[in-house]
């Protein structure tokens, strides 16, 4: 399967961050979730990938093509009118209206198709007339998105761009990335807080915490097949003891309540452990097992 997007070994220094050796792969036909905490590092990883921010080390390939400060304009054009890029602002000239935008970014792009600029101009009920400014946030992203999808590229970059929309607008977003998905050549990287978004399309989960890459699995891992157990103190120190988990690979969260502990394989948890509560994982549950979770 080819990569649309190959991330390997970026690290950047800032005062008080380290992005330190990320990996992270976009597949063609395939969308990644990015997730991670507030200034864990997901806008910098972007950023590098877009040749916003000089990496201090690592490699970014884009299309097979490496991105790097040597670049002639001429590829770095080629290769951006390949990428659709949303971010979770709206970066058009303020005093320009929807339709000009339209217009401005048809000289932009070679492949920009104004049929379906418009298509998606009525989908998402935008005022051809409204000028940026005066857009609301959500409308702002709407905008944002059409203008990305309208000049037809292979890998969409989405940085929190549904963060703005109500629960319905996000609904009708994501059935527009579906849509784009059904071209296996194309790929999406979105980052998200809004991880029941992720659940609804991603196929693989990337997070980082902290400036490094805290797990990276296919979706169907959390959201199918991994659990997380709900032990009383009793419970937790017998399952310690059980040899279902390795030494060192048992993942738990004390609360008041009692213990959870996250179970790679519920269905084989759920035969060894019957008495023991087990639910199904979201992908929050999931991180916060991985990033605040002790092991044992
Ligand atoms: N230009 C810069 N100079 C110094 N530090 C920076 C710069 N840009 C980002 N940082 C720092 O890098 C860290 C990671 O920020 P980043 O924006 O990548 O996080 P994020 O995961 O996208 O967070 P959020 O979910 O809040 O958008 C933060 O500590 C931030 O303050």
């Amino acid at each position: 399967m080819n990569n649309l997007l190959d991330i390997r070994n970026l690290s950047k220094h800032y005062d008080g961050f380290d992005l330190q050796n990320i990996d992270l792969h976009v597949p063609a036909g395939s969308i990644v979730g990015f997730v991670g905490s507030n200034g864990a590092g997901k806008t910098t990883t972007i950023k590098a990938v877009l040749g916003l921010i000089a990496p201090d080390s690592g490699s970014i390939e884009v299309f097979g093509q490496r991105i790097d400060a040597h670049m002639s304009s001429s590829q770095t054009v080629s290769i951006k009118q390949r990428m659709g890029v949303v971010f979770d602002t709206c970066s058009f000239p303020e005093e320009m209206n929807v339709k000009n935008v339209g217009k401005l970014m048809s000289y932009c792009y070679a492949a920009w198709d104004s049929t379906l600029f418009e298509r998606y101009l009525d989908m998402f009920e935008l005022p051809r007339d409204k000028t940026v400014k005066d857009l609301s946030r959500g409308m702002g992203m709407k905008l944002s998105l059409a203008c990305a999808l309208a000049h037809k590229p292979e890998l969409l970059i989405l940085d929190e761009a549904t963060a703005g929309l109500d629960p319905l607008a996000r609904d009708e977003a994501l059935d527009v990335l579906r849509d784009f998905m059904r071209n296996e050549r194309h790929g999406i990287l979105m980052s998200s807080h809004i991880t029941s978004d992720l659940e609804k399309i991603a196929d693989y989960i990337v997070c980082i915490d902290g400036g490094r890459i805290v797990f990276s699995v296919e979706k169907d891992a959390i959201t199918d097949t991994a659990g997380v157990a709900h032990c009383r103190a009793a419970e937790f120190e017998s399952l310690a003891e059980s040899g279902f988990f390795a030494p060192g690979d048992m993942r738990y969260l004390r609360h008041t309540y009692g213990i959870s502990v996250l179970v790679p394989d519920r269905f084989a948890f759920a035969e060894n452990f019957k008495d023991i509560a087990l639910d199904k994982a979201s992908i929050d549950t999931y991180m916060g097992l991985m990033l605040k979770g002790e092991t044992r």
